[in-house]
């Protein structure tokens, strides 16, 4: 009888943003791009915003590969970062391509120290040298944008209502626009009340999602260096919120819910 170990995945969600994690620390699991994207697939596949594989880490407890809908290997996922910090069940470091990520579960999820936010334009990245902190460039009605790196890529505009933008063609225009070599998440926010943000986030490789943790982390900080808010800052999206702690020169905690949803099997050979 064949182990299915490798064949046994874990369905889950950091505020309606949904995962489908691997566990392959003990049996390897080989991924692509085109079998993360099929098992991603909502109709004929498992269905998730990001595919997660854990995988031994010889610098940490464990190493997290994401990958988007779209079968591209990306940097950082805070929503599900919170997720496997509460399947591992105890104070953890998790190793992900974005870097080092200190974890602890706490009552309902999890909490999650990132590094510190990166803020040149070098590092974003961006194609041209430019001020991220109000940048000169404007796709219709979304303009002064602020870009911040948290592991990952984001632009952040603050609007007068979020719920107003149409994300789903500005997005996916502002995702692949050359400026962004290695494309953006893009983040439209509003003030909500003092120190509260409501968010709406078009991921790269997703498209629209319920929730976005680095979105939020990375929102917050532009919100603090742009003096629009105070750490702790509460960031309100479709799916429910999160609290973002930073103050300049330190790393960014994130706390929030994670929620497992169901057991699975299968076979990974079926993906492609
Ligand atoms: N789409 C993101 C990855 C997942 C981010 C989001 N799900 C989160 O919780 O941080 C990217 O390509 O960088």
């Amino acid at each position: 009888m064949r182990d299915t170990m490798a064949d046994r995945f874990t369905k889950m969600h950091g505020l309606g943003n949904d995962f489908v994690v691997i566990d392959a620390r003990e049996d390897a699991v080989e991924m692509t791009a085109a079998r993360a994207h099929a098992i991603a697939d909502r109709r004929h596949g498992i269905g998730c915003d990001q595919l997660i594989l854990l995988e031994p880490s010889e610098k940490a407890d464990v190493k997290m590969r994401i990958f988007n809908a779209d079968g591209g290997e990306v940097e950082a996922c805070g929503n599900a970062t919170r997720c496997v910090a509460t399947l591992i069940g105890k104070p953890a470091v998790i190793e992900t391509l974005g870097g080092m990520l200190r974890v602890s579960p706490a009552d309902g999820g999890a909490e999650v120290t990132l590094g510190e936010p990166a803020f040149d334009w070098e590092q974003i990245p961006l194609a041209m040298p430019m001020d991220t902190r109000d940048m000169p460039v404007a796709w219709d009605e979304l303009e002064h944008g602020a870009a911040v790196n948290v592991g990952n890529p984001h632009i952040i505009f603050f609007v007068p209502e979020a719920d107003a933008v149409a994300l789903t063609d500005l997005g996916p225009r502002i995702e692949t626009d050359p400026l962004f070599p290695e494309r953006v998440n893009v983040n439209v926010a509003s003030l909500d009340g003092p120190d509260r943000l409501q968010l709406r986030v078009w991921e790269r490789g997703v498209g629209l999602t319920q929730a976005c943790g680095t979105g939020a982390c990375a929102t917050a900080v532009a919100a603090i260096r742009a003096g629009l808010a105070k750490s702790p800052v509460t960031i309100s999206l479709p799916g429910g919120d999160l609290v973002i702690r930073w103050r300049d020169g330190e790393p960014i905690v994130m706390s929030g819910a994670a929620t497992r949803v169901f057991e699975g099997e299968t076979d990974w050979a079926r993906f492609g």
